[in-house]
């Protein structure tokens, strides 16, 4: 089958009623401009928000059940978050079905939280398609080769749009979250972060792997092996991130695109300085070098910088490079 499209909605896109709405007029218009949709969802919300997986986690102490049985109550966000949107879909006509990751034909290897996904079984979401059904598959879960419930990792709803966009032959897979794609920098810490409209796999991956958690890096790694364009959008603006094998961002020698941030412990935060050749730019060098900013440990490389400081520090310092040498650079 033709000119599928696989569409994912993270927790934070299917939080409220207005929020559903909004889905379903996306699916509505994908649908007249003649896709045939799969659709990947998240648990709907976040902390607080009832089946939320954070949520979720918060029934539980970790020591007191086995990491089988934390895979299993997890996975119920997803399930719940499928079956409410499939009703609302045929409650307003169109045909939907509401599947786990299992029942999606979901292999993963066995370690119950953070599973790697062997094989899809196709045959579930094709026949559903071919007589006309909307897929509505619960993201981050699959079924282990000793027939147990295992989780793709935390953000792993991402992985499982992207592989069943790659065993579908999708050409492109939208990503719905609350920030319309990826930024400079996380815009929970700076709200002058803007959005890239264009980066290529590899700018992409590295922006994920370190810290920039907009999209998982096994979902960029799935896309990446069959070329399928990512696009990352919210409901509430017409700005996104297109992420391709090519890029039209091509980046001059020293100059950065993003600063991320990551969470080491407790105590410290790694900040994550992102771009092309970074050696070439001494003023870069320089101003980490001989502004106290409380660094407790530096890395460079070619194409990023690392710096380890203490988790005060962190918002001053993002604030720093972001101004210095993204605004002004
Ligand atoms: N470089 C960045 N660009 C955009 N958002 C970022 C970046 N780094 C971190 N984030 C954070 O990622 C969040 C989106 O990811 P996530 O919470 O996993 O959403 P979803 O539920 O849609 O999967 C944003 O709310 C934002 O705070
Ligand atoms: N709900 C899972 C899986 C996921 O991908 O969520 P989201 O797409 O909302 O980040 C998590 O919180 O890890």
């Amino acid at each position: 089958m033709k000119n599928i499209k696989v569409l994912k909605f993270g927790g934070t896109s299917l939080r409220t009623a207005s929020d559903r709405k909004s889905i379903i007029e996306v699916i509505s218009k994908e649908r007249e401009r003649g896709y045939n949709i799969i659709l990947v969802v998240s648990a709907i919300g976040r902390l607080g928000d009832p089946y939320a997986t954070d949520t979720l986690l918060k029934y539980i102490k970790y020591n007191e059940i086995s990491s089988r049985e934390t895979a299993v109550i997890s996975s119920c966000g997803e399930i719940i978050s499928s079956i409410v949107l499939s009703s609302h879909l045929n409650a307003l006509g169109f045909k939907a079905a509401a599947l786990t990751g299992a029942e999606a034909g979901i292999t993963t290897s066995n370690e119950y939280l953070n599973a790697q996904i062997i094989s899809i079984d196709k045959r579930k979401i094709q026949n559903l398609l071919n007589e006309g059904y909307i897929p509505v598959v619960a993201g981050f879960q699959g079924q282990s080769t000793r027939g147990d419930i295992t989780l793709l990792s935390r953000g792993g709803s991402d992985v499982t749009a992207a592989a069943i966009s790659q065993i579908f032959g999708a050409q492109q897979l939208d990503i719905y979250t609350d920030v319309p794609g990826i930024m400079t920098t996380d815009p929970k810490i700076l709200n002058s972060a803007r959005t890239l409209k264009y980066l290529n796999y590899n700018q992409a991956l590295k922006i994920a792997n370190s810290g920039g958690k907009v999209i998982h890096p096994e979902a960029i790694r799935w896309a990446q092996e069959n070329n399928i364009l990512i696009k990352i959008k919210t409901l509430k603006s017409s700005q996104e991130t297109i992420i391709t094998k090519k890029t039209r961002n091509n980046l001059a020698p020293g100059s950065i695109i993003c600063v991320t941030t990551n969470e080491m412990d407790e105590k410290r935060e790694k900040i994550t300085i992102i771009g092309n050749k970074l050696n070439k730019n001494k003023d870069l060098q320089s101003y980490i070098l001989y502004h106290d900013m409380n660094i407790q440990s530096l890395s460079f490389f070619p194409d990023k910088i690392e710096l380890i400081l203490p988790k005060q520090s962190v918002k001053k310092c993002v604030e720093v490079f972001h101004k210095n040498f993204i605004e002004n650079g």
